[in-house]
């Protein structure tokens, strides 16, 4: 596990209780997905995991290294966060300038940084923006520039604060592809969302809060094929599950529901 946490709370300090005894693995390799409605704690449970917040009680290890202020720079350097606003992490005078911070940061040989700035750029095709100031940019090109950011520095984890909000249609395929190409790789990604047909489509894993407390966690299709689940998580049913609630079959994603309802209608 390349992620464990244990018994862990959280209170903010107008006393509301942002988790509550959360205990979890986390698999390395995987998508897992932090599902939940509004408010239930997946941004602060996602904060935990690189120590933007530290644990009050309880512990959270990563990549055997305790989430602890003298653990931090090490975890970091492997562990990248892209936050749900690019806004957040985006404040250099231009986008080569964001991409160097890291590398800077880090302390990376001189020689190295160009070549390795202009090859995050190209992964994602963001090479024409080098020298454009990040206020100017659409919101799909500021994550795609804070993707850069993180990635110039090749960590293991990433994680992501719902990382599919605002983008259109193809922008979304593309960030998909990108990060199944990464988990491919080996790494590993953890992400919030409160979207249930993405979650239901493409994470492996899936970790679901009600108020703070983790009310299911496990494979995708242990936890996401139970109808009490989304009753009890205030959840709608993904639109593939309602839709193939009463069939034997099960498709995974809209491509294998179309080639199935193709061939069964076919004349
Ligand atoms: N700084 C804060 N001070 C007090 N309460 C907070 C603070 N930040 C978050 N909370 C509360 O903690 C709870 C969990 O918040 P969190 O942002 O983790 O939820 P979330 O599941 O990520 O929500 P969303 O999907 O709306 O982003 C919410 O009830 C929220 O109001």
């Amino acid at each position: 596990m390349v992620i464990k946490i244990r018994d862990l709370s959280f209170t903010y300090p107008n006393n509301h209780r942002g988790l509550i005894d959360v205990s979890l693995d986390i698999e390395s390799g995987k998508k897992t997905a932090i599902l939940g409605v509004n408010g239930s704690g997946k941004s602060t449970l996602l904060y935990h995991l690189n120590g933007i917040t530290l644990p009050q009680t309880g512990s959270v290890e990563v990549l055997n290294m305790d989430v602890k202020e003298k653990n931090l720079r090490k975890i970091r350097r492997e562990v990248g966060f892209l936050f749900d606003y690019p806004d957040h992490q985006l404040f250099s005078t231009t986008v080569y300038r964001d991409i160097k911070f890291g590398l800077d940061n880090y302390k990376y040989p001189e020689k190295q940084k160009d070549e390795c700035i202009r090859k995050a750029a190209r992964a994602l095709r963001i090479e024409e923006l080098l020298e454009y100031p990040p206020y100017q940019l659409s919101l799909g090109q500021k994550k795609k520039v804070a993707i850069a950011g993180l990635i110039v520095l090749e960590p293991s984890i990433i994680l992501c604060d719902e990382p599919f909000s605002g983008l259109d249609g193809y922008t979304l395929i593309y960030f998909k592809e990108l990060l199944n190409d990464w988990v491919k790789e080996g790494k590993t990604i953890v992400f919030s969302t409160h979207d249930v047909d993405l979650t239901y489509e493409w994470a492996d894993n899936v970790i679901i809060l009600r108020d703070g407390k983790v009310l299911k966690s496990g494979t995708a299709s242990e936890v996401l094929t139970k109808e009490e689940t989304y009753l009890e998580a205030g959840l709608v049913k993904p639109m593939l599950y309602d839709l193939f609630q009463d069939s034997e079959y099960k498709p995974q994603n809209i491509r294998e529901a179309k080639e199935h309802l193709s061939k069964k209608f076919a004349y």
